[in-house]
């Protein structure tokens, strides 16, 4: 997949079929979409392309960030280039484009920049000035342009509607165990593996710390069953969220305890997948008291990995 991450980058490229949409957390809707886009190019001879922004555009127009992402734009990217999309657009969302009125929308991005003969895009996609483009816009200017509008109808499991703000949500309550059937894959925040207090491995439980990125969605602090991925190996692990109170007083943080695995990792990079929360984070009396309690969370999170081996 080629990946152009300004519009001046993009010159030379073929004509295209295009996926419409912000496509944070590449949810299973997002990807119906895109699987639609991919097939189509194909069976048209054309390339199939998702446009996208590096930027929320609702934090421009705040000013700060005021929705926090689900993954980074190099993880949106990979996940995307694995449904076998031909090109990514991945614009920097800024006052040319905030202020656009939708047919220059239209006329300079879509079909100048991005040679687009046909497009997808979801039932509430908006774009240009004060979001004022909407899917009938597209419709319209398609039937007078010749360009093809597929729109996406509400995509729903289980009666919820599938989308990134449901699936931050999730996230932001600990039901991480819901994330696969939304997201199509767990939940998981990747990292370079810091030092901690070294205090870990003298309690018998040595664990590898990355940092939380209070910009992107995290989940709450807590005790949560886990798989850790180092060097392209999964394995069973159990991670601390949270804060430490019962040792002093930190920055949130990941801490993952690997199951029969003794290896240093520090400055190596993990990724940490999310199975299901089964505590919330306390202060103890003690770090015997805490230790204890360690013990048992091993117990439960080794047997459920048991109980799940070979599912995911
Ligand atoms: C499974 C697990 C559960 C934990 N639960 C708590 C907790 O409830 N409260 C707390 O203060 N620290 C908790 N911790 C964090 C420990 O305090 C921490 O791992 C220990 O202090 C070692 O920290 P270090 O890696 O910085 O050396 C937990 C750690 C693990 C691995
Ligand atoms: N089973 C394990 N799970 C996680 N990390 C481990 C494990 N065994 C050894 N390590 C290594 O030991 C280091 C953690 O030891 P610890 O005493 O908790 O120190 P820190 O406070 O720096 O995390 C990790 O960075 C990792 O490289």
């Amino acid at each position: 997949m080629k990946i152009f991450n300004t519009l001046e980058e993009i010159d030379n490229i073929e004509e295209t079929v295009v996926a419409l949409g912000n496509f944070d957390g590449v949810h299973k809707g997002h990807q119906q979409i895109i699987l639609r886009t991919v097939k189509s190019a194909e069976a048209a001879g054309l390339k199939s392309a998702v446009f996208t922004f590096s930027n929320h555009p609702k934090n421009l127009m705040a000013g700060k960030t005021v929705v926090k992402n689900i993954l980074y734009p190099e993880e949106k990217a990979s996940i995307i280039e694995k449904l076998g999309v031909d090109y990514m657009f991945n614009i920097p969302f800024d006052e040319s484009i905030l202020t656009m009125d939708p047919i220059d929308f239209i006329e300079h991005l879509l079909l100048e920049k991005f040679h687009m003969r046909q497009a997808y895009c979801g039932f509430n996609y908006h774009f240009g000035y004060k979001a004022s483009g909407t899917a009938e816009t597209l419709m319209k200017e398609g039937m007078k342009r010749g360009f093809g509008i597929h729109i996406q109808e509400p995509f729903e499991i289980d009666g919820n509607l599938v989308s990134s703000t449901f699936i931050r949500k999730l996230i932001q309550n600990g039901q991480v165990d819901q994330c696969m059937k939304y997201m199509g894959r767990l939940y998981s925040i990747g990292g370079e593996v810091v030092v901690g207090n070294k205090l870990g491995r003298t309690i018998g439980f040595p664990t590898s710390n990355i940092m939380i990125d209070e910009t992107m969605v995290t989940p709450p602090n807590g005790v949560y069953v886990t798989y850790c991925v180092y060097n392209g190996v999964r394995y069973p692990s159990i991670t601390n969220v949270g804060v430490k109170p019962t040792i002093g007083t930190y920055h949130k943080n990941v801490e993952t305890h690997i199951f029969n695995f003794d290896k240093e990792l520090y400055g190596k990079m993990i990724r940490v997948e999310f199975l299901q929360k089964t505590r919330d984070e306390q202060k103890f009396e003690s770090v015997e008291a805490l230790s204890r309690q360690i013990t048992d969370d091993c117990i439960t999170a080794r047997s459920f990995h048991r109980r799940i081996a070979g599912t995911y």
